[in-house]
């Protein structure tokens, strides 16, 4: 798991992880890192949700029914998974475990469950991301310009948002979402930061003892 440091310094990946309440702007944040960080990969999740309007199969989420799901499951594809909603939602263990040896970075947009399970598993590794939003005022009104969930869902998405708020202080970083972005400029500060943590930098013995060597010269 050996990423190609942008500064010549080899480091391992590193797993970035993006939780909020439902509509706090994960999925917007997202897009932006994806747009602008180099080697950053989306992981991209299961779930047995029905497709909402403008979502892409493969992009978005592979959209598989049940029974697929715990097939996956039986058959230890995924890395985590968790019920959200009263759906199956999950990560792909393989294209991560690809993505990471290939020297990249993973983008998760999942919720506190699946975020605890990746931590146990991986925990040097992990970073985690809490979004909040600035009120839930703002929350509502960003349920409903989305414009994609019946007011049934968005009222069972606000009733869950406080469940999922009571998870924040497991997360390493918070960022408050008033605008997307100082939030964007926020959430790319901690992904810049973490690359460079001592920790991850698998080449830095082999880097300082070059420098040493040509200092001595
Ligand atoms: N544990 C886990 N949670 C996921 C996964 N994929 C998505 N989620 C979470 O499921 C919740 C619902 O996602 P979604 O239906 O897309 O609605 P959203 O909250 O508007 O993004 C969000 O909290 C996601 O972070 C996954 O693979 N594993
Ligand atoms: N800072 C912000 N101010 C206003 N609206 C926002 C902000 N961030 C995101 N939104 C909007 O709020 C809605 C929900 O955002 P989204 O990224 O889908 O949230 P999540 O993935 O957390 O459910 C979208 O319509 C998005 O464009």
């Amino acid at each position: 798991m050996t990423a190609g440091g942008f500064d010549g310094v080899e480091r391992r990946g590193l797993m970035f992880v993006l939780s909020s309440p439902s509509g706090a702007g994960k999925t917007t944040l997202s897009r932006m890192l994806l747009e602008r960080e180099p080697g950053l990969k989306m992981s991209v999740s299961a779930t047995t949700r029905s497709m909402r309007p403008g979502e892409v199969e493969g992009r978005d989420y592979f959209f598989v029914d049940k029974q697929k799901f715990e097939t996956m499951v039986e058959q230890g594809e995924l890395l985590e998974w968790a019920t959200v909603f009263d759906n199956l939602y999950g990560t792909p263990r393989a294209p991560v475990e690809a993505a990471l040896s290939a020297g990249q970075d993973v983008l998760f947009d999942i919720d506190w469950q699946g975020t605890q399970q990746l931590h146990q598993k991986a925990s040097v590794d992990v970073v985690r991301v809490f979004i909040l939003p600035p009120s839930a005022a703002d929350l509502e009104k960003r349920l409903h310009t989305r414009a994609q969930d019946s007011d049934e869902v968005i009222r069972g998405r606000m009733s869950r948002a406080t469940h999922e708020l009571s998870h924040w202080a497991e997360y390493d970083y918070i960022v408050v979402n008033h605008n997307v972005d100082d939030a964007f400029a926020e959430v790319q500060s901690i992904l810049k930061a973490e690359r460079l943590k001592r920790e991850r930098r698998t080449g830095l013995t082999e880097f300082v003892r070059k420098l040493q060597r040509q200092l001595e010269k």
